[in-house]
């Protein structure tokens, strides 16, 4: 089976940190591929690399297009931690920019995503009056809306409420029905062990780990994701320690 997304010995650094350093993996068809690690692990940094935001070596390729660059964009969507720009239009607006510049002709696809998403009430309000979750939600039809095949999602849960985070499991699984990939991030283990097909443990910018949630787990005789991955990262007896005394 081929890779929708190929990353071979990525490595990013900034000044002299380095963030990512040497990491390889392959994005399935058809899967959502979640990376977990701790703060500051290298998580956000890939998904900037793979969205030609950074400088990186090591190569990336995106659906067999090769590199990121404009034309293999327009098969990506991203959600990003970072907040949108333009904050001063509506919803309406940014969406219709963006859509104006990725080639989106099917508005009635992009008004169910605002209908499904709650999200029609604040339509036309600047997008800076809006609350952290109802932001999310425009970030996510931005991301979908051109119908990409290949999703980054950087904690795409943030902020959202329960009924939300359904329906955008459920965009995701749809996603993924029709043959798209994810790329996924979160450090909520609960939504890690249900919304993963595999996962990649990334600790200090190196993968330390990688498999279904069933086969981290076995690696390390761990009855839980979580217990898991303390493990993987070798967390658990510095837990113990900072614990020790309160
Ligand atoms: N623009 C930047 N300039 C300098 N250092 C950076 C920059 N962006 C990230 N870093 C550093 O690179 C490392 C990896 O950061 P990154 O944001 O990729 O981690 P992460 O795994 O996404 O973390 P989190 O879970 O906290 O979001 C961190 O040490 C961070 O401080």
């Amino acid at each position: 089976m081929g890779c929708a997304l190929r990353i071979e010995k990525l490595t990013i650094k900034y000044g002299s940190k380095v963030a990512v350093d040497g990491l390889s993996t392959c994005v399935r068809p058809g899967e959502t591929y979640c990376l977990l690690g701790p703060n500051g692990a290298g998580k956000t940094s890939t998904i900037k690399a793979v969205l030609g935001l950074v400088r990186y070596e090591g190569h990336i390729d995106i659906l067999g297009m090769g590199p990121p660059r404009p034309e293999v964009m327009n098969k990506v969507g991203a959600v990003l931690e970072t907040p949108l720009v333009l904050e001063t239009l509506s919803p309406r607006d940014f969406l219709e920019f963006v859509g104006s510049v990725r080639g989106v002709r099917d508005s009635r696809y992009v008004e169910a995503l605002v209908r499904a998403l709650g999200l029609e009430e604040f339509i036309d309000r600047p997008i800076m009056s809006l609350s952290a979750g109802n932001r999310q939600k425009v970030a996510i039809i931005a991301a979908l809306m051109h119908r990409p095949r290949l999703l980054l999602m950087d904690e795409p849960f943030n902020y959202l409420d329960a009924k939300s985070v359904r329906v955008v499991k459920e965009l995701m699984q749809r996603h993924l029905e029709s043959g798209g990939s994810i790329l996924f991030t979160t450090h909520i283990m609960e939504v890690a062990e249900r919304v993963c097909s595999r996962i990649g443990i990334i600790n200090t910018g190196r993968l330390v780990m990688e498999g279904t949630p069933m086969e981290i787990m076995s690696a390390v005789n761990a009855g839980s994701l979580e217990d898991a991955f303390l493990r993987a990262i070798r967390a658990e007896d510095e837990i113990r320690g900072l614990l020790e005394g309160l």
